[in-house]
């Protein structure tokens, strides 16, 4: 009933953008190279490559792998980045996260050269992101946000957004994205007294906690705009999101709209991250 904010649309205003700038840097000579980097065999991470590599092979975007064994330890995943740093055939990392619990994120995150930096994992883009300098690149999935409401047209200035999980992958910084487009943002989390209380109130919901199917039909009223950004693998191996989207989908009317999973945010997410390759890449031939 509610209208189905699909992703393929997104994306296909994306790759039209692109086309025609990769194949002005293949003739430059430049092929516009993506490094993923990932630790372990996470489904997440493994469902994210998987649409990374098919989208940046169509894209004419060359993909170096760099897979490290889930116990490997932080010195080799440093080794890595440190080569992805140096080698000047890269343009943008993709590193997965989160990172083995060992592993102290922040410090790996912020070995990446900022200017290969096209997930905004390190602090210098973070900070770009909550002062608003327009420095850096925001994290991929945060800007799908933002590319998907705009594409359907959906109002963001003054409206009233709640974000559901603070996580610094996508909560906090979708929220200052929102704030910066003049949303009245609140950022709701596992300490929320009544959250449910919160995202009825509001025009957008963003749901980022990572928990499948977690928020059902209590949460939401007629009318709203539900962003799930979830990607998750219940007990039977299937991808979900973390809205109950059977009870959720109906209740949100026609003048409701809501992203599926899959086939919502995670293919926008990819052709953004293409989007800032081929950024960086351009980039480095001025
Ligand atoms: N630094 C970092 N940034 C991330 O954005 C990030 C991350 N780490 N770690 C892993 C999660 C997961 N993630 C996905 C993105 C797209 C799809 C995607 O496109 N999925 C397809 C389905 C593909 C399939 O069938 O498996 C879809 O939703 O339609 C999946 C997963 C980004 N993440």
């Amino acid at each position: 009933m509610a209208k189905l904010l699909t992703g393929k649309e997104v994306s296909s205003a994306i790759w039209e953008n692109l086309m025609p700038r990769i194949d002005r840097l293949r003739a430059a000579g430049v092929a516009p190279t993506l490094a993923i980097v990932r630790v372990g065999e996470r489904p997440d991470d493994l469902s994210y490559e998987r649409t990374a590599t098919k989208r940046a092979d169509t894209l004419g975007i060359a993909v170096r792998r760099f897979e490290l064994p889930a116990d490997a330890t932080q010195a080799q995943l440093e080794e890595v980045v440190d080569v992805v740093n140096t080698d000047e055939a890269i343009h943008g990392c993709l590193l997965f996260r989160p990172l083995p619990v060992a592993m102290d994120e922040r410090a790996v995150c912020d070995r990446l050269a900022p200017e290969k930096d096209i997930d905004g994992i390190g602090s210098a883009s973070l900070a770009g992101v909550f002062a608003a300098t327009g420095e850096g690149f925001p994290p991929a999935t945060a800007r799908a946000c933002l590319e998907t409401l705009d594409f359907y047209g959906i109002p963001v200035a003054g409206k009233r957004v709640v974000v559901l999980g603070r996580s610094l992958v996508i909560g906090r910084p979708v929220a200052m994205m929102l704030l910066a487009r003049h949303a009245t943002v609140t950022l709701a989390h596992s300490r929320t007294e009544d959250a449910a209380a919160h995202t009825r109130e509001a025009d957008i919901v963003v749901c980022a906690t990572g928990r499948a199917r977690a928020f059902g039909p209590e949460y939401f009223v007629p009318g709203q705009t539900v962003l799930d950004v979830g990607i998750n693998f219940d007990d039977d191996g299937n991808l979900c999101g973390d809205v109950d989207f059977d009870a959720v989908e109906p209740l949100l009317g026609p003048e409701g709209a809501i992203t599926p999973v899959p086939r919502g945010l995670g293919g926008v997410t990819t052709s953004v991250t293409m989007a800032h390759v081929v950024q960086t890449a351009e980039a480095g031939q001025r």
